[in-house]
């Protein structure tokens, strides 16, 4: 018999039932994460055919996307547009009807979902894990099967425990050598979505291996999983090795004593077999990967930041240039001239792409002894009140506002346009979201996905280089 991958492994260890004619497999959830943008018809529809929650024990809520990133110590009161509030209202009293988990706006351990379950240790290797939110692919950097799933999916999950889904195709995603020093994850991940096309995970999880992965660290592996989505893949994986563990060990909802051992022989299992059939394999050179931005509206058109942008009059297929065209119009940029120097007016570091420690350590590297340029406005958001509680027994806060730049509540922020962090029409952000589409930070928003360190040094010089 064949070898299995590591998610072939996942995969049939959660098969309750697979239909023959259709093909549909029934798999069981470990652990739901909810948030209050995608549950309240959920729960609606959960009430309407008159079910429960199978197991609020497995369900965990917090609210991220609405919550504003100040004055959160004023809850309600400081939530004045009426959508995000009445999502927010409605959230807390469906987790209270139905006995789920809560960590609200406020509580220390709220903050954006994907950083919240590795954190607390509700994230496990060997894991499904759903979520009515895209990024969920983030967790795959543990060894667990983790992806979104619609709102209607949320209503079924919630009512069984179960997921109805088709297996996927395998997809190995080969990193070969180190990276360079000050190439980190992010820059890896859009190179990757660059190499491979936003349609190019379609169909398949993704597993990313070879040295340059096994040498990231477990904030930087979250960072590649969390984009595997926008390289079209249902997940990312991240197979579990020392690191892993030594992330996992003593968080509050890891496994303890015993079960801490019995989990850990489990978790050594969780590997792709040297014989695993792969659908495709894709090859990364690690060392030629560089410091990599956006230029346009998709998380594929990214280029090295000492590259030049795409001049339409180069490209020869008419669709192709007409994409690259209406990209290069919304952003305000003209093609075949250097992206290095392109000046910025707003700088954002958070997201569940990189408002983790790690992320906002290197943010301060930056930007210690130095000062946010003139006109620009930078905001630090972490990723949890936990994230920002060690940022600041580290004096990070004292770094970063010493430089200029605003230390924010921990939120989804301006990742997206759902709270009050937005930009004005044609303000251009350095970023560290996953997501430059237009509009996607505000109408007429300028979005520069980058790492946590090329934006920090766009807020003090003021420009992308
Ligand atoms: C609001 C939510 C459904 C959405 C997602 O699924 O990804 C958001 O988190 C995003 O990043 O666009
Ligand atoms: S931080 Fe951004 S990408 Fe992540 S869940 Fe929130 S809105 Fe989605």
């Amino acid at each position: 018999m064949a070898g299995k991958t590591l998610y072939d492994k996942i995969w049939d260890a959660h098969v309750a039932h697979t239909d023959d004619s259709s093909g549909e497999s029934l798999l069981y959830i470990d652990l739901h994460l909810i948030h209050e943008v995608t549950t309240p018809q959920a729960f609606d529809g959960l009430k309407t055919a008159g079910r429960t929650v199978r197991r609020p024990d497995l369900t965990l809520a917090v609210a991220d996307h609405n919550t504003p990133t100040e004055g959160q110590a004023l809850g309600m009161a400081g939530v004045t547009d009426p959508e995000a509030r009445n999502q927010l209202e409605t959230l807390t009293r469906n987790v209270a009807e139905y006995g789920i988990e809560y960590f609200p706006m406020g509580d220390i351990r709220n903050g954006i979902v994907h950083v919240v379950g590795p954190e607390q240790g509700r994230t496990q290797p060997g894991m499904t894990i759903v979520c009515g939110d895209s990024h969920t692919s983030t967790h795959g950097a543990f060894g667990a099967l983790a992806h979104g799933v619609g709102t209607s999916e949320v209503e079924h999950v919630l009512a069984t425990q179960t997921l109805r889904a088709r297996k996927m195709k395998n997809l190995a995603i080969d990193v070969s050598g180190q990276l360079r020093e000050d190439v980190t994850a992010k820059d890896l991940a859009l190179h990757i979505i660059a190499q491979i096309g936003t349609a190019g995970g379609t169909g398949y999880v993704m597993e990313y291996r070879g040295e340059a992965v096994e040498a990231l660290s477990m904030e930087g592996r979250m960072t590649l999983c969390n984009l595997s989505i926008e390289g079209g893949a249902r997940a990312g994986l991240i197979a579990p090795d020392e690191k892993t563990l030594e992330y996992m060990k003593g968080r509050p909802a890891s496994p303890k004593a015993g079960a801490w051992d019995y989990a850990v022989s489990y978790w050594k299992t969780l590997y792709s077999d040297a014989d695993a059939h792969w659908d495709r394999i894709v090859e990364i050179d690690g060392p030629s990967v560089e410091p990599t931005v956006t230029w346009g509206t998709s998380p594929g058109q990214a280029i090295p930041v000492s590259g030049i942008i795409p001049d339409p009059k180069t490209i020869a297929d008419p669709s192709i240039r007409a994409a690259v065209e209406r990209a290069l119009d919304y952003m305000g940029l003209e093609g075949g001239t250097p992206i290095a120097g392109t000046p910025v007016q707003r700088v954002f570091i958070g997201s569940c792409t990189n408002s983790r420690i790690e992320d906002l350590r290197a943010a301060a590297g930056i930007a210690k002894g130095n000062k946010v340029a003139d006109g620009v406005r930078a905001m630090i958001v972490p990723g949890s009140g936990l994230v920002r509680a060690q940022a600041e027994e580290e004096g990070l806060d004292l770094v970063f506002m010493e430089a200029g730049f605003e230390w924010r509540e921990p939120g989804c922020s301006m990742c997206l346009g759902m709270n009050p962090d937005t930009l004005s029409p044609g303000e251009r952000c350095a970023s560290t979201s996953n997501r430059n589409f237009e509009g996607r930070q505000g109408r007429g928003g300028r979005t520069h996905l980058m790492s946590p360190a090329l934006a920090a040094r766009a807020a003090i010089t003021g420009v992308i280089g």
